[in-house]
């Protein structure tokens, strides 16, 4: 017997609270064997982005046929990709593996840093939305990408449909919590929208909650449930860690991958 095993594709937090750092703490959370593309190295903490490394295409080349020649992959997760070039590549790379894939479009750091370079925008659909199970961008994100206003539930289930049926993913969970009163994230799979509903909790330890709640749905699709409800536990999951996150820093605190367990550290 062997464990259910996920791999992310994504950039380093020095912090530890966000990118390839939050994701395979999530997957450990869930049982699931994590292993580790980079493509960028931040030097981060919880009051921002003081610099950034590009991992050379080559080398993401490198890491992603290591796995590839050697280990099984359930399930993919993208978070960070700055470049244009390592966009096209990881895609066509991806395409090649005939697994579920989740697509974090990472753009800019909750503290405001710009983490893709804006060629790369247009780049996501045509090398990597394509391929992808579900997209899962936050407000600013899918603004940006579709060119529209989101202000509304109506807003954010008009864009779902339209990272489906006009940018080609297979689903998009179009994530409510830069938005304002309860919070609530849309998943439209090409055939039923639904809807995710929690109170807001009060905090502004949230640094990483993306990249967690992103984990969380691919380490639950690596087990084999289905999207809906993989997004559901990710659901219970990422307002659990946002409930009883750190205050570990001077600036936005990193979520907790221990809430949900009996001896919790608060
Ligand atoms: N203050 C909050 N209380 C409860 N849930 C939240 C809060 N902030 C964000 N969330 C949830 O966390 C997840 C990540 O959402 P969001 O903050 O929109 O994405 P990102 O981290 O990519 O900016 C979503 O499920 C969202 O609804
Ligand atoms: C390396 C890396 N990847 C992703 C994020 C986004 O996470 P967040 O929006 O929660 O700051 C980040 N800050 N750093």
């Amino acid at each position: 017997m062997r464990p259910y095993t996920a791999l992310t594709i994504a950039g380093s937090d020095s912090g530890g609270g966000a990118g390839i750092q939050a994701d395979l703490k999530t997957f450990e959370e869930w049982k699931v064997y994590g292993m580790s593309v980079l493509t960028s190295l931040t030097a981060q903490n919880t009051t921002g982005v003081q610099d950034v490394h590009h991992i050379p295409v080559s080398f993401i080349e490198a890491q992603l046929d290591s796995v590839e020649q050697d280990l099984p992959i359930d399930v993919i997760k993208s978070g960070m990709i700055a470049r244009k070039e390592a966009a096209e590549h990881i895609g066509a790379w991806i395409a090649k593996q005939k697994v579920p894939y989740v697509c974090d479009p990472v753009m800019v750091s909750a503290s405001g840093h710009p983490l893709m370079e804006e060629e790369t925008r247009a780049a996501l659909s045509e090398h990597l939305f394509r391929y992808a199970t579900v997209i899962t961008p936050n407000i600013p994100e899918a603004e940006t990408l579709l060119d529209m206003e989101i202000r509304t539930e109506r807003d954010m289930q008009e864009a779902a449909r339209k990272f489906v049926e006009e940018l080609g993913a297979k689903g998009a969970l179009v994530k409510g919590g830069h938005l304002n009163g309860e919070a609530v994230d849309v998943l439209y799979d090409g055939e039923i929208m639904r809807t995710y509903r929690e109170d807001r909790i009060s905090t502004e330890n949230t640094h990483g909650t993306g990249c967690t709640y992103a984990s969380a749905i691919a380490a639950n699709l690596a087990m084999g449930r289905t999207l809906p409800v993989a997004v559901e536990k990710a659901k219970d999951y990422i307002t659990e860690a946002i409930r009883h996150s750190f205050d570990l820093g001077s600036g936005s605190g990193p979520t907790n991958h221990w809430a949900h367990r009996k001896e919790r550290v608060k």
